[in-house]
């Protein structure tokens, strides 16, 4: 029997078997198994080149996002939009059979944008270029998943589990479990708190499926058997995911209105170019990307080019920000000097642990250098008011230095 059938026959039992506390155990036991199943169908066949018919597309920019949706939903439209790139578009399923990246140029930050093939249920198992664009997926810092909002909303739940299927984990951050295998000692099972969803025994059991006889393990949440199931697994990608209902324009306010409001969604017609601000503020935000300019000592800051950094990728702490102007600068840092959102007063005397928000605007004392102590004019030399992003109007007319 292949993987694929021993997969539907572990699915079958379980949609067979009834959920309750005498059950349990053997849900749990299932659970793992498909678990296992699923790791057994990502692994590339033996003898078999890596990649070469994947969609391989080298990163570019300050992140990737992926175009994921069924067929005829409107991805290439919105790439074709959104970045200037034209991606064949058209009425019948399949028209986009590879991977088309385009960029989008937003806050001065560039966003590498990747169109994909429709992927279809089963997508997971192989079906179609599923398992190619899935990996795409994987790859990326944020994924859009586009949705027909004339279609059924099952598509969305669909669309989820296939990319679950992989191990893609959307909006959820890992579970606070510690899990170290270990060579001797048998297995020590702790909580720092009540389990409500798993016992010892189960817990036990899952490892006993995955022939774990010897680790320590210790519950920081009150997680689930599929949490405990992922972090033995360790292979789980968590990625953020906006939901884009499109072509909002064949459908109705009040649908409209319902679709608007669910969790981490907008709505958007790409005929009618509604809201594509609002989706690419959106995406922004879901990236974490955090604009830092930088104000050399005497001079005006510069606004024209900032350093993108991001709060889920790398950090946006001032250590950050300067590993990324240089790797060997860090040292050389005495103190920063920070305008913005993240200073309490204008201008903040912070370490490099301080974290920076959107907009903030930094100048990097160096050791042995002197501090510019009321040497900046206008808004960027020293005075107290309350924290506020940095206005437009100031980065366009820079004060003369
Ligand atoms: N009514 C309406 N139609 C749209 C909208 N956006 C795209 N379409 C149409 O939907 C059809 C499919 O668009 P594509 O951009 O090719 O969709 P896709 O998701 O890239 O399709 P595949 O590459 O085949 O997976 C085209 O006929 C588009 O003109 C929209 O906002 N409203
Ligand atoms: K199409
Ligand atoms: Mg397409």
């Amino acid at each position: 029997m292949g993987i694929i059938e021993k997969i539907k026959e572990i699915e079958a039992e379980m949609a067979r078997t009834q959920k309750n506390k005498a059950t349990e155990y053997h849900l749990g036991q299932l659970k793992a198994k498909l678990a296992k199943l699923r790791t057994q169908l990502l692994e590339p066949p033996k003898g078999a080149s890596q990649g070469g018919d994947g969609f391989e597309v080298t990163k570019f920019g300050h992140g990737r996002v992926a175009l994921i949706g069924f067929p005829s939903v409107g991805k290439s439209t919105l790439l074709t939009l959104l970045t200037g790139t034209h991606s064949e578009a058209a009425s019948y399923e399949f028209t986009t059979l590879t991977c088309i990246p385009g960029i989008i140029h937003y806050n001065d930050a560039k966003i590498q944008l990747l169109d994909l093939p429709g992927i279809i249920e089963g997508a997971s198992e192989g079906k179609g270029r599923g398992r190619q664009v899935i990996a795409v997926a994987k790859s990326s810092d944020l994924v859009l998943m586009i949705l027909d909002a004339s279609k059924s909303e099952g598509h969305r739940q669909i669309l989820t589990r296939e990319l679950e299927a992989v191990g893609l984990r959307l909006n959820k951050r890992p579970p606070q479990i510690y899990f170290k295998r270990k060579k001797t000692g048998g297995i020590s099972f702790n909580s720092t708190l009540q389990l409500t969803h798993v016992d010892e025994k189960l817990c036990y059991q899952i490892l006993h499926e995955y022939k774990i006889h010897n680790a320590e393990v210790l519950f920081r949440e009150d997680a689930s058997v599929d949490d405990f199931i992922d972090v033995i697994e360790g292979n789980r990608k968590y990625i953020k995911c906006v939901y884009v209902y499109n072509k909002i324009d064949v459908i109705g306010i009040d649908d409209v209105d319902r679709l608007a409001r669910k969790s981490n969604s907008i709505v958007i017609s790409c005929n009618l170019k509604l809201n594509l601000d609002r989706l690419l503020a959106k995406m922004w935000e879901a990236m974490g990307l955090v604009r830092v300019y930088t104000k050399p000592q005497g001079q005006q800051p510069d606004f024209s080019e900032p350093v993108v950094l991001s709060t889920d990728r790398g950090g946006c702490s001032v250590e950050d920000f300067c590993n990324h102007i240089h790797r060997s600068l860090l040292k050389d840092v005495k103190y920063v000097l920070i305008w913005g959102m993240s200073a309490k007063h204008y201008p903040q005397r912070c370490g490099t642990a301080h974290v920076l928000q959107d907009e903030d605007v930094v100048q990097i004392v160096k050791k042995k250098e002197k501090e510019e102590e009321g040497g900046g004019r206008g808004r960027f030399k020293s005075h107290t008011t309350a924290p506020a992003r940095i206005s437009d109007r100031e980065k366009k007319a820079p004060l003369k230095t």
